[in-house]
């Protein structure tokens, strides 16, 4: 996602990338590392000598969770906007992390997914949930990805809980292998698929009578998340604290 979104951000005409930070490209030039023409900045391995240096307005994070926020954390503290799209951070270190926004008047974006479709899909969702007394959420990514279940499937859950107010939980059941009716969160079960050849899909299944309502969506590429992203990254520096989900930045 890095890299990806790198090459994207290099090509919008309003942004300028001052600083990138890999661990294994370090002293590449970040145009060269990205297949375009060298942009003279080459990669370090250092984030506060980044920031330090290039005094940047904007973080974009794609790491890991545990990075990500001690990442943001020295973002915030040099005053620096952090957009971070890493999933796996919990809802109190979200807390947290709008704490220390609050008291430095800095803003954030915290997105699972920068993808507007999957934005949507989750809208549709949270708005399905009304009507409909079950449901569950199956999401499907590919091999490497570490967290389960998926940012995108938790937020759903936690969109589509402020919505009902019974419990969307399945019955009790015998579970004769465990895990078979999947992991449940906030009252809903999540089923998490890890194959080769995915990329990033989920569907909502609702149950009603009679009926069933199925709510997809499909990532075919990673420059799916690119608009959402430059969306992010422009907003931000009109924020104060933190913004949690692509949502409270879209007219929906
Ligand atoms: N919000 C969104 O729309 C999207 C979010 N994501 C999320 O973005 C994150 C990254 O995904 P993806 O790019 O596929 O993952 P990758 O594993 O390809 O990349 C993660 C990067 O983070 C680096 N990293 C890992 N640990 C640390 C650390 N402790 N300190 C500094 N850097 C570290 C890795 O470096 P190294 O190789 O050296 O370990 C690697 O370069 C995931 O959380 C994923 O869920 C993904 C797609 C879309
Ligand atoms: O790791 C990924 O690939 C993705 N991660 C995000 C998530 O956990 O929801 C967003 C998207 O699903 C791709």
């Amino acid at each position: 996602m890095g890299r990806e979104m790198t090459k994207g951000l290099l090509q919008a005409g309003d942004i300028e990338v001052v600083g990138a930070v890999d661990r294994v490209a370090v002293g590449t030039d970040i145009g060269t590392l990205n297949g375009l023409q060298p942009h003279g900045v080459p990669i370090n391995d250092d984030l506060a000598a980044v920031i330090k240096t290039t005094r940047p307005q904007v973080m974009v994070d794609f790491t890991v969770a545990a990075a990500a926020l001690a990442n943001a954390r020295l973002a915030v503290e040099q005053g620096v906007s952090p957009v971070i799209g890493t999933t796996g951070i919990s809802l109190e270190q979200l807390d947290e992390l709008h704490q220390l926004c609050e008291a430095r008047q800095v803003g954030a974006v915290v997105a699972p997914n920068f993808s507007l479709g999957a934005v949507l899909m989750m809208h549709f969702a949270r708005q399905a949930a009304r009507y409909f007394p079950r449901a569950e959420i199956i999401e499907m990514h590919h091999e490497q990805k570490i967290d389960a279940p998926s940012g995108t499937a938790l937020k759903t859950a936690e969109l589509m809980a402020e919505e009902i107010e019974t419990a969307l939980a399945p019955p009790a059941a015998e579970e004769k292998v465990a895990g078979a009716r999947g992991a449940t969160y906030r009252g809903l079960a999540v089923h998490s698929i890890r194959l080769p050849g995915a990329v990033a899909h989920q569907e909502v299944i609702f149950g009603g009578q009679g009926q069933l309502l199925t709510i997809r969506h499909d990532t075919i590429s990673r420059e799916a998340f690119l608009p959402g992203l430059l969306l992010a990254v422009r907003r931000v520096l009109h924020l104060k604290g933190v913004v949690y989900g692509l949502e409270n930045l879209l007219e929906l």
